[in-house]
C-alpha cells in the first residue's frame, strides 16, 4: 500500500463519490469528501455504513488507519492533501471552475484525477495553471464494486504521473487500464456500441426488453465476464468472425442521435430509477428492491471473478 497518499480528497459526493472515497479509506488513506450541498453531505453520511459493508463483503483490501470525513468546507478538505479526486456533474464549464478553485488553494505537487466519463482531459488542462497534473481517472459505478479504473492521460499531462497514477490503482488493488484519449474513454465506447444497437433493437419491435436483458446477460454478459472480448474471439475463430462480421457489420445501427423513443421517455419524465420509471415501470417499494438485488448480484460476482484466473 505504500504507492497510496496518505491523505486524498474526493470533490462532488454525488453517485460517484462516497463509494471512491470509502475504497481508498478501506485501503489506508485519510480521505476527505467534499461538496458544496449540505443535503449531499448527510446522504453520503447516511450511505456510508452501507458502503462499508459491501467492501467488507467483497473483501476490498484493507489498511489500518483509513478513514472518511464528510463536509463543505473546502479549505479543511484540502489541508496537507496529496491526490484530489473530482467527481462533478459531467459540465466542462463547472469542472474547470472546480480546477480554478482548488488551485487557488493547493500547491503545485498535488495531483488532480478527474472521474470524467468522456470530456477530453487535454481540453479540460488549457485551464490550469500546472496542467501537467491533471490525469484522468474513470471509475465505473459502483466505484466500490467495480475494480477496474481507466486512466486517461491528456496531452500535458506530466509523464512520470501516469506511472504514479497507476501504482496508486494497484496499492488498492483495482486494475488499471491505461489508454490514449479519445472520446468516451474505451469503456463507455464499447458500453455505447452495445447500448445503440440494443435500443435500435427495441425501437424496431425485434425483441421486448425483458427478452434483451436475459440475451444479453446470458449470451453476451456471462461469456464476456469471464474471458474478454479479444480472447473471445480466438475462441469463436478469426474465420468465424470474418464470415459474420461480412454480413452483419454493415447491417448494424449507425445512428448518431440518441433514438427518439428514448427523447420522448425523458419528455413525459421517465428518467429511470430516480423517477420509479424509465425502460420499466417500478412500483412502490421495487426500485429499492431491484437496487439491493444488484448490489447483492454484484458482490455474488465479483467474489466469484476473483476466484477464477483471468484467461
Ligand atoms: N454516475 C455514474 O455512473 C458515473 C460513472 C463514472 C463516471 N461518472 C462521472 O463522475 C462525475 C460525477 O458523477 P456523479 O454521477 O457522481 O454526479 P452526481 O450529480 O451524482 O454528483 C455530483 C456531486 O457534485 C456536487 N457538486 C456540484 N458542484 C460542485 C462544486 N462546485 N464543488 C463540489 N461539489 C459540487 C453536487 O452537489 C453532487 O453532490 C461526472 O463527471 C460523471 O460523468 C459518473
Ligand atoms: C449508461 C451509462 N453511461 C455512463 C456511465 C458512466 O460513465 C455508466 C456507468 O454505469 O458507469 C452507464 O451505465
Amino acid at each position: 500500500m505504500s504507492s497510496l497518499p496518505s491523505i486524498a480528497t474526493v470533490i462532488g459526493s454525488g453517485t460517484m463519490g462516497p463509494g471512491i472515497a470509502a475504497t481508498l479509506a478501506r485501503a489506508g488513506a485519510t480521505v476527505r469528501l467534499y461538496d458544496i450541498s449540505e443535503d449531499a453531505i448527510a446522504r453520503a453520511e447516511a450511505a456510508y455504513g452501507v458502503v462499508q459493508g459491501v467492501l467488507a463483503a467483497v473483501d476490498s483490501p484493507s489498511a489500518p488507519g483509513g478513514s472518511v470525513s464528510f463536509g463543505t468546507d473546502l479549505d479543511a478538505a484540502l489541508e496537507g492533501t496529496e491526490l484530489i479526486i473530482e467527481a462533478v456533474p459531467e459540465k466542462l464549464e463547472l469542472k474547470q471552475k472546480v480546477f480554478a478553485d482548488l488551485e487557488a488553494r493547493i500547491g503545485d505537487e498535488v495531483i488532480i484525477a478527474t472521474n470524467t466519463s468522456g470530456i477530453p482531459i487535454t481540453t479540460m488542462a488549457e485551464s490550469l495553471r500546472v496542467p501537467g497534473r491533471l490525469i484522468g481517472m474513470h471509475w465505473s459505478n459502483p466505484p466500490h464494486l467495480i475494480p477496474m479504473i481507466e486512466i486517461i492521460p491528456g496531452q500535458a499531462t506530466d509523464e512520470a504521473l501516469v506511472g504514479q497514477l497507476v501504482d496508486i490503482v494497484k496499492a488498492f488493488n483495482y486494475v488499471p487500464v491505461l489508454e490514449k484519449e479519445i472520446p468516451g474513454f474505451v469503456e463507455n465506447r464499447v458500453l455505447y456500441a452495445i447500448l445503440r444497437e440494443c435500443m435500435a433493437l427495441l425501437e424496431e419491435g425485434i425483441v421486448t426488453p425483458e427478452g434483451l436483458d436475459a440475451c444479453v446477460k446470458w449470451g453476451i454478459g456471462y461469456k464476456l465476464s469471464v474471458i474478454g472480448p479479444t480472447r473471445l474471439l480466438d475462441m469463436a475463430g478469426l474465420d468465424i468472425y470474418q464470415a459474420v462480421s461480412s454480413y452483419l457489420n454493415k447491417d448494424l445501427d449507425v445512428s448518431t442521435d440518441t433514438p427518439q423513443f428514448i427523447k420522448d421517455k425523458i419528455a413525459e419524465g421517465k428518467l429511470g430509477f430516480k423517477s420509479n420509471g424509465g425502460m420499466y415501470e417500478y412500483g412502490e417499494g421495487d426500485v429499492d428492491a431491484k437496487r439491493k438485488e444488484i448490489v447483492t448480484g454484484l458482490i455474488a460476482a465479483r467474489k466469484t471473478l476473483s476466484s477464477i484466473p483471468n484467461v
